[in-house]
């Protein structure tokens, strides 16, 4: 069963009736020009964006969806300049085009089809401007703070599974990614570049699991093999309602680093896509990971830089994330 137009799954009790109505609420347009704490929240600072509603809900399930955020004018712009850099019409430094574990042996063929992601995009400007939309960043400054870095890009470009499922990605929460802190000053935009649910692989949450901490992730044992880097949270509690957001084009969900989410399988014809950056406060600071359950992905994200750029590159995962972090709004300071 399914809540009537939410794409919502039933389950989370008083949950939905939250979630039905933020899901429905109009953005208002304000000023946020502080970052203070007050003691009721954690996870949100003082601001004059959010409704009362919207910073609760948050709060409590790490998550918010705001309707309509990106003009479809400015969504087909990024689409036009996807697929010219699907076609190498451009390109970029740094920039990271990535193939599904499934169709990356078959015989490269330079169109869109044949791509499932590109990665760090800070240096193509096309792209690089979803990150500075001023209707982005008013949100993200109520979780960050004035001063902000964009840290990850990613254009996601989710293929029709090729039968063997390899379309999905596992269960998992964006810190394992992460050598900054504190989690609380990240948060994701994630963008619906088209109409996106279940059919061709909504984003999966489970709401409140921001409250909990960083969990191992590894490789889950998929039959039909697993995407580099789609590492899965090991275990987490099968009982906690999963809930699919369905968006329409041009909807932006704001999410906590700590929300363990996955995407579903894509069963249409059409390649799905989605827009996303990861922010972090400029007060942001590295950790060193070792000792971590992080250390797995240090060292494979360390391998394919050092085989992309010499194997004597002596380089730090600090390094790999200093080169791509860069200003959105304010100015530099830590990371
Ligand atoms: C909040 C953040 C969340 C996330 O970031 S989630 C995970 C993000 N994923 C990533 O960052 C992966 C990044 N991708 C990459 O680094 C590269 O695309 C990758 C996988 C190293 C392949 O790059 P290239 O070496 O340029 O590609 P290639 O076509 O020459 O293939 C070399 C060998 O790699 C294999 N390969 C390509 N795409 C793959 C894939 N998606 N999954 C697993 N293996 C893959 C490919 O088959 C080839 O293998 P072999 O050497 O022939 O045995
Ligand atoms: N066997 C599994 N082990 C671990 N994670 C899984 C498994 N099956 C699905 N998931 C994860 O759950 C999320 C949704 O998966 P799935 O592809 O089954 O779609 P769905 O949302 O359940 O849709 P539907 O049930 O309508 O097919 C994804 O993050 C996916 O990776
Ligand atoms: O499938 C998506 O669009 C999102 C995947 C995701 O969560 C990620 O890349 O971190
Ligand atoms: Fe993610
Ligand atoms: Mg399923």
């Amino acid at each position: 069963m399914q809540a009537p137009g939410s794409g919502i799954t039933p389950g989370g009790g008083g949950r939905l009736s939250v979630l039905q109505r933020h899901l429905t609420a109009v953005p208002v347009s304000g000023q946020v020009a502080t970052a203070t704490y007050s003691p009721n929240f954690r996870y949100t600072l003082d601001n004059n964006l959010l409704t009362p509603e919207q910073r609760q809900f948050y709060e409590e399930n790490g998550f918010l969806v705001i309707k309509n955020l990106v003009s479809h004018k400015d969504i087909d712009d990024f689409r036009d300049v996807f697929e010219k850099v699907c076609r190498k019409e451009l390109t970029a430094p740094g920039m990271l085009v990535m193939r599904d574990v499934a169709i990356a042996k078959s015989e490269y063929v330079p169109d869109q089809k044949a791509i499932t992601k590109v990665q760090d995009f800070q240096e193509l400007p096309g792209l690089f401007r979803y990150c500075s939309l001023p209707q982005i960043l008013q949100y993200v400054e109520c979780f960050t703070g004035p001063n902000i870095m964009s840290m990850h890009t990613m254009l996601i470009n989710k293929p029709p599974d090729a039968g063997k499922k390899t379309s999905r990605h596992p269960m998992h929460q964006d810190l394992h990614y992460f050598p900054f802190r504190p989690e609380d000053r990240i948060v994701c935009a994630w963008t619906a570049m088209e109409r996106i649910d279940r059919s061709n692989g909504c984003l999966v949450v489970l709401p409140g699991t921001h409250t909990g901490v960083l969990k191992q992730h590894d490789y889950p044992e998929w039959e039909g093999g697993v995407n580099k880097m789609y590492h899965g949270v090991r275990d987490y509690d099968p009982n906690i309602p999963r809930v699919h957001l369905a968006m329409e084009k041009g909807d932006t969900v704001f999410f906590h680093p700590i929300l363990i989410h996955g995407s579903g399988m894509n069963k249409t014809a059409g390649f799905r896509k989605a827009i996303s950056c990861h922010y972090a406060s400029a007060d942001c600071y590295y950790i060193d990971v070792k000792g971590t359950s992080q250390e797995n992905i240090e060292k494979e994200v360390i391998e394919i830089a050092k085989k992309r750029y010499g194997v004597e590159a002596e380089i730090s995962l600090k390094d790999a994330w200093m080169a791509k972090a860069r200003v959105a709004q304010g100015e530099r300071l830590n990371l």
